[in-house]
């Protein structure tokens, strides 16, 4: 069984329709990654799937539970981390946890039992008894992240997991992560719109875009799509047959010959570096530069959109207020 399993799923709002139609699969154990700019449907999308928002087409399920009729099996089997922070800074980490606990009204015993071991879960052992005002940025999303896992859920939702943190604590939150999808094996999904986490943390990406998903794919695979690695060698003199000679290499999937320079297409662009020397060096051609560009997600996204997704984010209104408009309407779904 899937983890999670998407059909058709849709949300219309009055003129937006900011889910569109949308069908794919999360297997148990995989991180997988929602990316898409802001606005692209990805919070309406977890909404849905954490039962907090009706779909107005369309189902999905989680855990084998429907959506839409089966909220509280849905409600039990997974976890969810919003962006916003959602602990108390005046109580100690288990006080924190207590708290979240009797919310989902645990009995004491049981309680008292997991306390301990989601803060073991979360690296936070030693700081149990300290106030979480004390606490660092990486520290407080652990204990955010401890409190999705205190139920034992199957499938954990982390929704922009380090928006707000410096480079070295998202790094950190990033190894926590996947540290914690090795050893518990908890299915993990993550909306981001930072290419460079979801390419670090995910196992398969879907790319969002204006309510669809435009491709779905591990970042290697996505990556690949674009037809591999381009090596650009600045040339000195007419360099023909160095030119012709590369038509007969297999691993050159495409060249460019411009005056002054040849761009090759290559997979594996860093190891064909050496007998791009050596085919120069038997064609008597002088090499002056050398330049290799790995394809990222943001070329990926570029490809199939048209449009970066840093520009398809200055194009919504404002991120700030959209992110604003989207805390007050989860506040209100929660309610
Ligand atoms: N309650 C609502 N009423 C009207 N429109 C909405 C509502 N919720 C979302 N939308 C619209 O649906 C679209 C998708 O929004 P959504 O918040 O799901 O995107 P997102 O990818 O999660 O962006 P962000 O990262 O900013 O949260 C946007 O055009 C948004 O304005």
């Amino acid at each position: 069984m899937d983890a999670i399993q998407v059909d058709g799923l849709t949300k219309e709002f009055d003129t937006v329709t900011a889910v569109d139609e949308l069908s794919f699969a999360v297997e148990q154990g995989e991180v997988f990654g929602l990316l898409g700019p802001n606005g692209a449907g990805k919070s309406t999308l977890i909404n849905m799937l954490v039962t907090l928002l009706g779909p107005t087409a369309g189902t999905a399920w989680v855990n084998g539970h429907d959506i839409r009729d089966e909220t509280g099996d849905v409600r039990d089997s997974l976890g969810i981390v919003f962006q916003e922070p959602a602990v108390d800074e005046e109580l100690t980490g288990a006080e924190n946890l207590a708290f979240h606990a009797r919310m989902y009204s645990k009995r004491k015993a049981e309680r008292e039992e997991r306390i301990p071991e989601v803060l073991e879960l979360v690296d936070l052992a030693d700081e149990a008894d300290n106030k979480v005002a004390s606490y660092s940025g990486g520290m407080q999303r652990r204990l955010e992240i401890g409190r999705g896992l205190m139920h034992k859920p199957e499938v954990l939702f982390l929704d922009e997991p380090t928006t707000g943190l410096d480079a070295r604590t998202r790094r950190d939150t990033w190894e926590y992560i996947q540290r914690l999808n090795e050893e518990s094996g908890v299915t993990i999904i993550i909306t981001t719109h930072y290419m460079d986490e979801a390419d670090f943390l995910c196992e398969r990406v879907a790319i969002m875009d204006q309510g669809e998903i435009v491709a779905v794919d591990s970042p290697e695979g996505l990556k690949d799509s674009l037809g591999g690695d381009v090596v650009t060698l600045g040339l000195n003199g007419p360099a023909n047959e160095f030119v012709d000679r590369l038509d007969d290499r297999p691993w050159v999937r495409e060249r460019d010959r411009t005056d002054e320079e040849v761009a090759i297409t290559l997979e594996h662009g860093s190891t064909r570096v050496v007998d791009l020397v050596r085919l120069a060096d038997e064609t008597e051609t002088t090499i002056t530069s050398v330049d290799l560009e790995k394809p990222s997600l943001e070329n990926v996204f570029l490809s199939l959109t048209g449009s970066t997704l840093t520009e398809r984010e200055a194009d919504e209104p404002s991120t700030e207020s959209a992110s604003h408009e989207q805390s007050s309407r989860t506040a209100r779904a929660r309610q």
